[in-house]
């Protein structure tokens, strides 16, 4: 397979974190490749390296040694400043806590990282209206966060994600904080807009649910992948 069907190829990355006077290494040896298209779970105990792994792809955080590739991009050659347009331009990230700017409206929060792209006006309103009635929010462009349920909320992270049109989703623990029934509807958006756009998408997450719907699971234990199971 060429490397330009791999939206993220790690090679042999080790991510250690002093603790007191203990190293921890909190990914360990990892060599990994995301097939472009995919939607792939990390799974794992608690402190199994999960979330270090998206911060590494996400290039929130560097590693200690090897390399992470994302859309064929070393993100080790990068500056500060390259790094983060990766970031605001290549991925998306959705996290747990939701993390929307709360005195923004849905709309706002959505529209935010196109205007720091330099997106015409005209074309914010018709990527950002579109993008939100995507993710099942018409009507509700202008409730800000504390105006919505914790699954509208969800989904105007998952908006804000996607508007950009990004090489690849990255989506911490994205149904921990709702329930059951939000997370079925949430993951069926997923779904469809990995379906439908072709978005890939890479959870961590300890849902059953999500692991239910997931094309490959990769599950950590202490830093290292232990099994990799892809399903059809
Ligand atoms: N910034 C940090 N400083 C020190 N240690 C860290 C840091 N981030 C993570 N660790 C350690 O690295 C290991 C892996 O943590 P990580 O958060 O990646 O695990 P996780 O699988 O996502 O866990 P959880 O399911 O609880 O979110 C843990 O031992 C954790 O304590």
């Amino acid at each position: 397979m060429s490397s330009s069907e791999h939206i993220v190829q790690m090679q042999r990355v080790l991510k250690t974190y002093r603790q007191g006077k203990v190293d921890v290494h909190a990914v360990n040896d990892v060599s990994l490749e995301i097939e472009n298209g995919d939607f792939a779970v990390l799974c794992g105990p608690s402190g199994s390296g999960k979330t270090s792994i998206l911060n590494l792809i996400g290039g929130l955080d560097v590693p200690t040694s090897g390399s992470v590739l994302v859309d064929g991009i070393d993100l080790s050659t990068m500056d500060k400043t390259e790094l983060s347009r990766i970031r605001r331009d290549r991925i998306g990230f959705v996290f747990q806590a939701y993390n929307l700017i709360p005195v923004m409206t849905a709309y706002e929060n959505a529209e935010f990282v196109l205007n720091l792209q330099g997106v015409s006006e005209a074309e914010c309103r018709q990527r950002v209206m579109e993008t939100l009635a995507a993710v099942g929010l018409q009507g509700l462009e202008h409730r800000r966060p504390d105006e919505m349920s914790g699954g509208q909320q969800q989904r105007v992270a998952i908006a804000r994600a996607i508007v950009t049109d990004p090489a690849i989703v990255l989506a911490d623990e994205p149904t921990a904080n709702v329930d059951s029934h939000t997370a079925e509807a949430l993951l069926d958006l997923m779904q469809k807009l990995n379906r439908e756009k072709g978005i890939t998408f890479l959870f961590s997450t300890h849902d059953q649910h999500v692991m239910d719907r997931a094309r490959r699971i990769i599950t950590l234990h202490d830093g290292k992948i232990e099994s990799d199971e892809i399903r059809n």
